[in-house]
């Protein structure tokens, strides 16, 4: 049996994760990001997908930025925060150069090209803190993915699948959930590519 975490230690496991990340050696951060491109690479989830969802990592989080050279034909996107009242991530498409806005936490941003709708995107590589392997997810904690892709709770198999993407030392025993958690489809780390069972 493995051990659950208690609520109370999310703040806990969030700054000790983000710290271990932040800590990763440049090195290690190439490697990782490379093993977990080809892992994907691989994934017939990926090679069917058109539209992806990726992120511009930041504080040690893994970057599988490389995939936008290797699939040169499929669309991707990155998260924009939410204006007021609207509270869920808009997906905008991204070629992969450089990009001068940052937003509220300097994230860079596109701040023009086609968004998508997140409903219409096929895979979205989600960052994260912390993960178990049923695909309960730590983030941030301002919920931003939970709230953009709580369409999915009623109706696990609409919409994109989410695949969390993270260094395997962000692996943890069972996290406590809650009822707006959205479960992650699966993980891809340097390690492996794991499909989760719930959702
Ligand atoms: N790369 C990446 N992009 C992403 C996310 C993410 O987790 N990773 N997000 C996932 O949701 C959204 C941004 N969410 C965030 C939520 C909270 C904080 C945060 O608390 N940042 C500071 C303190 C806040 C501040 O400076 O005002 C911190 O480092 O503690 C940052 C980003 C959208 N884009
Ligand atoms: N579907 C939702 N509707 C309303 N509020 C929500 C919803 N999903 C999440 N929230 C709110 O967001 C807050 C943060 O949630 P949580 O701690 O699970 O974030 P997180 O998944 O760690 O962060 P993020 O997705 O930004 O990386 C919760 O306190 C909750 O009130």
């Amino acid at each position: 049996m493995s051990k659950s975490i208690a609520r109370s230690e999310k703040a806990e496991l969030r700054r000790r994760m983000r710290t271990a990340r932040r800590q990763l050696t440049v090195y290690q951060q190439r490697r990782h990001g490379r093993a977990a491109t080809i892992q994907l690479s691989r994934s017939p989830l990926l090679q069917r997908a058109k539209h992806i969802g990726i992120y511009w990592p930041m504080d040690g989080e893994l970057d599988i930025r490389w995939l936008i050279e290797r699939f040169t034909d499929k669309h991707f996107y990155l998260p924009v925060l939410p204006h007021a009242p609207r509270p869920q991530l808009r997906f905008r498409r991204w070629h992969g150069s450089p990009l001068t806005y940052r937003n509220r936490y300097r994230i860079p941003e596109p701040v023009r090209g086609d968004s998508l709708s997140p409903r219409r995107l096929d895979l979205v590589l989600v960052p994260l803190v912390a993960f178990d392997r049923d695909g309960a997810r730590l983030g941030m904690g301002a919920g931003f993915y939970d709230r953009t892709f709580a369409f999915k709770r009623p109706l696990p198999g609409s919409g994109p699948t989410l695949i969390g993407a993270a260094h395997q030392l962000q692996c943890v025993a069972q996290l406590p959930t809650d009822s707006w958690d959205i479960p992650l489809g699966g993980v891809v780390t340097e390690a492996g590519f794991y499909r989760c069972r719930r959702a």
